[in-house]
């Protein structure tokens, strides 16, 4: 419950919504309580004229005004009702904008590390349900517990007022029935805790498929995906099986617990009303009073279902913004003078604290501004970790990476990103047009700087030829345009961003040979004057940088320019002469260590 106390100290600017719905609620329940009363004098009215102890005219007259004032109050309370069922809406709204833009506020700062173990669809899943169970709660509870609250205590001291024992037996109903509901609670919360993993494995699995729908497709794998997809549900639904078995069960005994208090009540009420104890019209106000007690006692059950669902679901929501962010608070970065513009000392990092082998093992270099360092080394060798490791995605485990002569890790991550360009190996577009993806980095450049950046990128000529230009639509993850499009594009992305250092993962797919000069050229032309680390791919592209690293098990190997690395007899050196062989089995070998050509 306390989650839930936290989700209302969440939105404080939704208090005046609360009061209004609160009051509107407290109204509505007061003039609900006016019927029993009307139609309890009505009765009596009626019952004298039959008795013959009033006029018949008189007693009409009677039941006329009162006949008025029921549909008054009717009308008010309908008036209330809607404007507070208006508010609870707006409210519900509401607090689900609050709470998704600060779920997806928290997500965007986390590290990482935590999108490598979770996947995109179970985000998503937990944020929906626990946001909808959230709000429907938040919605349902004020509309109706106030309600609910009111009507209860209106009708204690009204049946107190007739005759205590009726007060007594209804006072006992309610905590009886609360206490036996909440002990049943704590077993549904752990078959809904399963629930809704399974629920959320199926959704990322499905998030996934989605994503890569051409791979399921080439591989014949609808059938596997759609049963893999069942059985994750299938489970969920004999677990449903079980929690609602046992709830319902629980909830028939507590419903027969309470019809038969409400049994003993109506019971009492018509005794005494036999005996002369009570009148016709009383009887009728009591017996209208316990079937509006009965009401708060049945809806209970849904309150507390639900209420059960929104601590679940705020559970998982507190679980992600529990995540600590990434760090945002540390130093600027000044570009200093004479340091080199980025240095690794001694950088050890594994991406998985219980690794047997970490991935980076003491791995240092220094880059001065405005140089080339390309990055060789097999498949899998690090040198896109030492990329991740530059731009703070990842915490080095041991040792320092620097910047300007700052340690990254004191430094504020923003500041430090905004130094860096990247052109990531995979060019990834978002749906949108084509100069909002340029203009990503800067998104109030002028059509003109869009425009020349595109122009860097050799990228100008065939955005112009599109039907709209740059306001073409492309498609989710750039669907609708060539690899090598999409390359400039990326490539475009970053010459905007005008960084003084660039992070360059070439692209390991070989485009056609036009294209690839293009992006090569464009690639070339943005790395002039800047400091670029390239994770190389093709010898040409190292033979014209400063210095090479070539990795091997996480270690350097050498660091060196390219000539003299050329005659070590080092990675680099075997490369070449790879190269040279042309064999078959020497471009198999140059394709372990990710080189094309
Ligand atoms: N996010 C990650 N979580 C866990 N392990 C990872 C992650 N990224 C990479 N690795 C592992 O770290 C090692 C180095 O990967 P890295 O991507 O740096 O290699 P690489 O040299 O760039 O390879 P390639 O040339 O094939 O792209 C690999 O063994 C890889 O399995």
């Amino acid at each position: 419950m306390s989650s839930l106390l936290r989700i209302l100290r969440f939105a404080p600017q939704l208090n005046p919504l609360y009061l209004g719905i609160a009051a509107s609620a407290v109204l509505a329940a007061l003039l609900a309580l006016a019927t029993p009363f009307i139609i309890g004098a009505a009765t009596d009215r009626i019952v004298d004229a039959v008795a013959g102890r009033t006029s018949v005219s008189d007693a009409v007259t009677s039941v006329v005004w009162l006949a008025l004032a029921f549909l008054a109050a009717e009308v008010a309370a309908t008036a209330v009702v809607s404007v507070g069922g208006y508010w609870g809406d707006v409210m519900a709204a509401r607090m689900r904008r609050i709470l998704s833009s600060r779920y997806y506020d928290h997500l965007l700062h986390l590290p990482q590390r935590y999108f490598d173990t979770t996947l995109t669809g179970r985000i998503v899943s937990r944020l929906n349900r626990s946001i909808t169970e959230l709000t429907q709660f938040l919605q349902f509870f004020s509309n109706n517990a106030f309600t609910m609250l009111i009507t209860t205590a209106a009708v204690l001291v009204i049946s107190a007022f007739y005759w205590w024992p009726l007060a007594v037996l209804l006072a006992v109903v309610f905590p009886v029935y609360m206490w036996l509901t909440a002990k049943t609670s704590t077993r549904w919360q752990v078959w809904e805790g399963q629930k809704n993993a399974r629920v959320d494995t199926a959704s990322g699995r499905f998030a996934e498929v989605v994503a890569q729908m051409p791979v399921v497709r080439a591989y014949n794998q609808q059938r596997t995906e759609l049963v893999g997809f069942e059985e994750r549900f299938d489970e969920a639904v004999a677990l449903t099986r079980e929690q609602s078995r046992f709830w319902h069960m629980m909830d028939a005994w507590r419903r027969l617990a309470l019809n038969a208090v409400f049994g003993a009540l109506y019971l009492l009420i018509f005794i005494r009303t036999a005996q002369g104890e009570f009148s016709v019209g009383d009887m009728v106000i009591l017996i209208q009073l316990m079937a509006m007690a009965r009401q708060p006692v049945m809806s209970m059950s849904y309150l507390v279902d639900s209420a059960q669902r929104a601590v679940a679901g705020s559970k998982d929501y507190f679980e992600v913004l529990e995540q600590p962010r990434e760090r945002t608070d540390g130093r600027a970065l000044p570009a200093g003078a004479g340091e080199p513009a980025v240095r690794f000392r001694d950088v050890t990092f594994a991406y998985d604290a219980d690794a047997e082998r970490p991935v980076l093992d003491g791995v240092s270099f220094d880059v001065h501004a405005g140089r080339k360092i390309a990055f060789v080394g097999e498949s899998g060798g690090g040198k896109s970790t030492v990329t991740n490791l530059l731009m703070g995605l990842y915490p080095a485990g041991a040792g320092a990476v620097e910047v300007f002569g700052q340690d990254v890790a004191q430094t504020d991550l923003a500041a430090l990103r905004a130094l860096i360009a990247t052109v990531f190996q995979e060019p990834h577009l978002f749906s949108g047009t084509v100069r909002e993806n340029i203009a990503y980095a800067r998104p109030d450049a002028t059509d003109a700087e869009v425009r020349a950046a595109a122009k860097a990128a050799y990228a100008d000529g065939f955005i112009e030829a599109f039907d709209d230009g740059y306001d073409q639509v492309i498609g989710e993850r750039g669907l609708r345009l060539s690899g090598g499009q999409k390359q400039r594009i990326a490539v475009a992305r970053a010459v905007l961003k005008d960084a003084p250092i660039l992070v360059l993962d070439e692209a390991t797919s070989a485009l056609d040979t036009k294209s690839e000069r293009l992006v090569q050229a464009a690639l070339e032309d943005l790395m002039v004057g800047r400091t670029s680390l390239i994770v190389a791919h093709r010898l040409s592209t190292i033979r014209s940088v400063d210095t090479i690293v070539t990795l091997r098990g996480g270690r350097v190997e050498e660091i060196g320019a390219p000539d003299e690395l050329a005659e070590s007899g080092g990675i680099y050196a075997q490369l070449l002469q790879l190269q040279q062989a042309g064999t078959k089995e020497a471009k198999k070998m140059l394709r372990e260590y990710g080189i094309l050509g």
